[in-house]
């Protein structure tokens, strides 16, 4: 954290905006930066982007810091209802802008934003001593509450493959309480860190836990059924063979990202909730060590 920022940030809600915004952009940057990831951006290559590389990737968290510092300011003490779930909506509508201008028009967290913004709004609802699935329950009910004020809009990528093929996207996820990342991701980062493995490991047995079993409409927009197909089976088949942490398991990996690179497709969506994961498992870890929830870290400032 940036002391500097903290003793600027004057109320107990600003501070816990700041907060939470620097471990949303923080859990953005790690994601990005975790290498080597199948078909997305990473330390190494683009994956299957030509319009996306790393340093766009920490530009376009950076630019999301005021979006995600107003959510968790808004949603301090503050009960999560219908007015609540609106503020969130407009302020991650300014967010989306925000980012298309720091990337010169290139999409690199929509699906983020919303996701990180729910969990933000929804941690600074949940206060001190409230976990990752209270805080992802919460991000589920202020999901499924209308946003009367959503621009009517050309279909987006992840409606029209929904209506395509029927699959279940990023909103379906957060109203049903971000089961992959409570219920997959956070068990196989831990799980993977019980066994010994390395936090890059830990990371990596994650995402691949998470594509295994998502519909990630991202894959399907741009190569359908075999492109789904192909990432959730290389998922499954790197895990069989023990995950990142063995020769055998590296290889499947590589051999994943070699595939979806050919085929041009990325699991952005997998991606998105892996830095949901590291979001929720900082503040689970933080709840113990130097940030704290929001309340609770205030005090202590
Ligand atoms: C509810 C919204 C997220 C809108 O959702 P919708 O599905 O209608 O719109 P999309 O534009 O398709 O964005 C969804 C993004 O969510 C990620 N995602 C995909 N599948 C899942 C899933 N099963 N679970 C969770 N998340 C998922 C994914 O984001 C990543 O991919 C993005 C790149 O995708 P794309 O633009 O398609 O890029 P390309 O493949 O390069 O395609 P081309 O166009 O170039 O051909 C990248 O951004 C990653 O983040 C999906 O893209 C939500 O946006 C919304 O309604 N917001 C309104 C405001 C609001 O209410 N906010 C609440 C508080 S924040
Ligand atoms: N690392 C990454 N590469 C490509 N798309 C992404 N969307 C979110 N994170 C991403």
């Amino acid at each position: 954290m940036k002391p500097m920022k903290l003793a600027l940030a004057s109320s107990a809600a600003q501070r816990c905006g700041v907060l939470l915004g620097e471990l949303a952009v923080q859990a953005l940057i790690d994601e990005a930066e975790l290498t080597p990831k199948p078909g997305l951006v990473d330390l190494r290559d683009n994956g299957a982007h030509t319009d996306l590389n790393v340093e766009l990737m920490r530009r376009s968290a950076r630019a999301l810091r005021p979006a995600f510092t107003a959510m968790g300011e808004a949603g301090w003490a503050q009960a999560a209802d219908q007015s609540l779930r609106e503020r969130l909506a407009a302020i991650g509508r300014d967010g989306e802008a925000s980012m298309l201008a720091a990337t010169g028009g290139t999409n690199t967290h929509r699906g983020a934003v919303w996701a990180l913004g729910l969990l933000t709004g929804a941690a600074a609802v949940s206060g001190p001593g409230h976990g990752a699935a209270e805080i992802a329950a919460v991000a589920g009910a202020l999901a499924r509450l209308p946003d009367r004020h959503a621009p009517q809009q050309r279909a987006s990528n992840g409606q029209r493959v929904q209506r395509r093929y029927g699959a279940r996207g990023a909103r379906e996820e957060a109203e049903a309480g971000f089961p992959h990342v409570v219920d997959i991701g956070l068990p196989a980062l831990r799980a993977a860190r019980s066994a010994g493995r390395t936090e890059t490991q830990a990371r990596l047995d994650a995402l691949l836990a998470i594509m295994a079993s998502l519909e990630d409409t991202c894959l399907l927009h741009r190569g359908g059924h075999d492109a789904l197909a192909a990432a959730r089976s290389g998922a499954a088949t790197v895990l069989s063979r023990g995950g990142s942490g063995t020769a055998e398991g590296m290889a499947a990996l590589e051999q994943l990202g070699s595939r979806l690179v050919g085929i041009g497709a990325s699991p952005g969506g997998s991606a998105d909730l892996l830095a949901a994961v590291l979001f929720l498992d900082r503040i689970d870890q933080s709840a113990s060590t130097e940030l704290g929830a929001c309340p609770l870290a205030t005090s202590q400032l």
